[in-house]
């Protein structure tokens, strides 16, 4: 019988093929190889330098890498620019929040949407009159997205005031905005209190279950990432050492040791916050 990852009943949304990256002296990455499935939360995990980030730039189209092989969308996406990427679906949150401070939350999800407005991105930081269904119809998503992240009690403020928590929370709404096949969430618990990393896991949960986005998740807390990825791949020195459900990820032998060796420790539950 077939599963809900079965490749045969659902090609991957992303797949990368022996991918290696190059910086004068540094291999970032060599030779990763993986593929997300449709609804699937997969992450990404290793000690300070493994390639994380690396991955999420050459997904994205920061960086191209001198070998290998991205698809997305049923398409190649090596050597398109980043916004045609986003264009096809792809969504990043980043580690340092990128949001406008000045702009409250409404436009800061507005400007989320700005591949839905139907005309270029000048017009839509200004979005002005033209377009108005469309436009009523972004409003209406964006509304959407304030119930689901529960946002509703900030939506006037400038996004610069509000707490850190709820600036990380926001800039997950601003991906959600985009409406994408594919999220990217890098470090979306970075920084964050335990109430605040409760919140932020339930609201993944909520995104995989309520909306069957499929995701890729690169985390420092091994808590969160044991709770709710299906899969984990565990890399060090831009090698992947193994890919497979959290307990066999954490249990392996060589993760353990990379662990080690970078001063970390696998600390999962309430020890590793
Ligand atoms: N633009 C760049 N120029 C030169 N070297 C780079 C560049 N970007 C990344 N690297 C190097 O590539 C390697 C992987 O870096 P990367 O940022 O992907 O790691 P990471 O796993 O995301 O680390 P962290 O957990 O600290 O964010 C590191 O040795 C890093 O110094």
């Amino acid at each position: 019988m077939s599963t809900p990852h079965d490749p045969v009943v659902s090609p991957p949304v992303v797949s990368l093929r022996d991918v290696t990256l190059r910086f004068a002296g540094v291999t970032a990455l060599r030779d990763v190889t993986f593929d997300v499935h449709p609804g699937e939360l997969f992450a990404v995990i290793g000690p300070n330098g493994a390639g994380k980030t690396s991955i999420f730039n050459v997904l994205s189209g920061v960086y191209r890498p001198q070998e290998g092989e991205v698809t997305f969308a049923g398409t190649s996406i090596l050597g398109k620019r980043p916004h045609r990427i986003a264009a096809l679906g792809m969504a990043r949150t980043f580690q340092n929040i990128e949001l406008f401070t000045n702009l409250d939350v409404v436009d800061n999800l507005m400007l989320g949407r700005h591949h839905h407005l139907g005309y270029g991105w000048p017009s839509a930081v200004a979005w002005l009159g033209r377009a108005r269904r469309q436009e009523i119809l972004n409003r209406r998503r964006v509304e959407e997205i304030i119930d689901f992240l529960e946002i509703e009690a900030y939506r006037h403020l400038p996004v610069g005031m509000l707490p850190y928590g709820v600036q990380k929370r926001i800039e997950l709404g601003r991906a959600l905005a985009m409406e994408p096949t594919l999220l990217l969430l890098d470090e979306p618990v970075a920084g964050m209190n335990g109430e605040e990393t409760e919140d932020m896991a339930r609201f993944i949960l909520e995104v995989k279950h309520e909306l069957g986005l499929p995701m890729i998740l690169v985390e420092h807390d091994m808590g969160l990432v044991m709770d709710l990825a299906d899969r984990v791949m565990a890399m060090d020195f831009g090698t992947p050492l193994t890919t497979g459900t959290p307990a066999e990820v954490q249990a392996h032998p060589e993760v353990i040791r990379a662990y080690l060796g970078a001063g970390d420790e696998i600390v999962v539950g309430e020890d590793a916050r």
